[in-house]
């Protein structure tokens, strides 16, 4: 891995860059970040067989039901008024928000495994691999009959165990100089530097952090 104290050597191909699998599932955390779920943000990215990503989605209330109107509360007494019979799923939007024709034999990166609704979605797409973060739902009746239906469509699934736990965006890289190269993520000793240089809208945000989902 790269370090801040490697030499670098500008004729070689660079080091430490991120590899398919945490750049994809990087993606679909970024795509979270869009979440205005107050409990849980998730992302997805739907990568086809030439590793280009034909989509991307979070979890969100349908087009034309406001986020202001509809209830993002999970604990009313009166179902309607919790978000569960209305937010759309990351996974649903991923496929749903598709640049390409249709997305057989894609991948599917995602922060949760995927519940039953989404499960079937996913198999009548045609989606042929999903790769998960987090399966801490693993003991729902949602995840397990997702599992069922998963393994009898042939739809392979793996947890992704990223070698990056952090991966920072820093939007002043642009500003380097051109003999510098971007950092491995993470960057142990600049980490703390870029967390003061990252805002966004005079806000600090968080760097992308896998372990955002942490499973129980
Ligand atoms: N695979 C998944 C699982 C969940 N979601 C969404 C649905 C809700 O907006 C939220 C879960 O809310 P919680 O019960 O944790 O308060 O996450 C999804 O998009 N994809």
């Amino acid at each position: 891995m790269e370090t801040a104290t490697n030499t670098r050597d500008i004729n070689k191909k660079r080091e430490g860059y991120l590899e398919w699998p945490e750049y994809f599932m990087a993606t679909a955390f970024l795509a979270a970040k869009r979440s205005k779920d107050p409990c849980s943000q998730v992302g997805a990215c739907i990568v086809n067989e030439h590793n280009v990503i034909v989509g991307t989605g979070y979890n969100g209330m349908p087009k034309g039901c406001h986020d202001e109107e509809f209830p993002w509360s999970k604990e009313s007494k009166n179902e309607l008024e919790n978000k569960y019979l209305y937010v759309c799923h990351a996974e649903l939007n991923a496929i749903l928000n598709k640049n390409s024709a249709n997305v057989r034999n894609c991948s599917l990166y995602v922060g949760l495994f995927p519940c039953n609704e989404c499960a079937k979605v996913i198999i009548q797409s045609g989606i042929k691999e999903v790769i998960y973060m987090s399966d801490k739902h693993s003991k729902k009746i949602s995840t397990i009959a997702s599992k069922r239906m998963l393994d009898a469509a042939r739809v392979t699934y793996w947890q992704l165990i990223p070698k990056n736990r952090r991966i920072v965006i820093d939007f002043d890289e642009i500003n380097w100089n051109e003999q510098n190269q971007l950092p491995a993520s993470p960057a142990p000793v600049q980490v703390s530097k870029m967390m003061e240089n990252l805002t966004i809208a005079g806000t600090t945000a968080k760097p992308l952090q896998f372990d955002e989902i942490v499973d129980n």
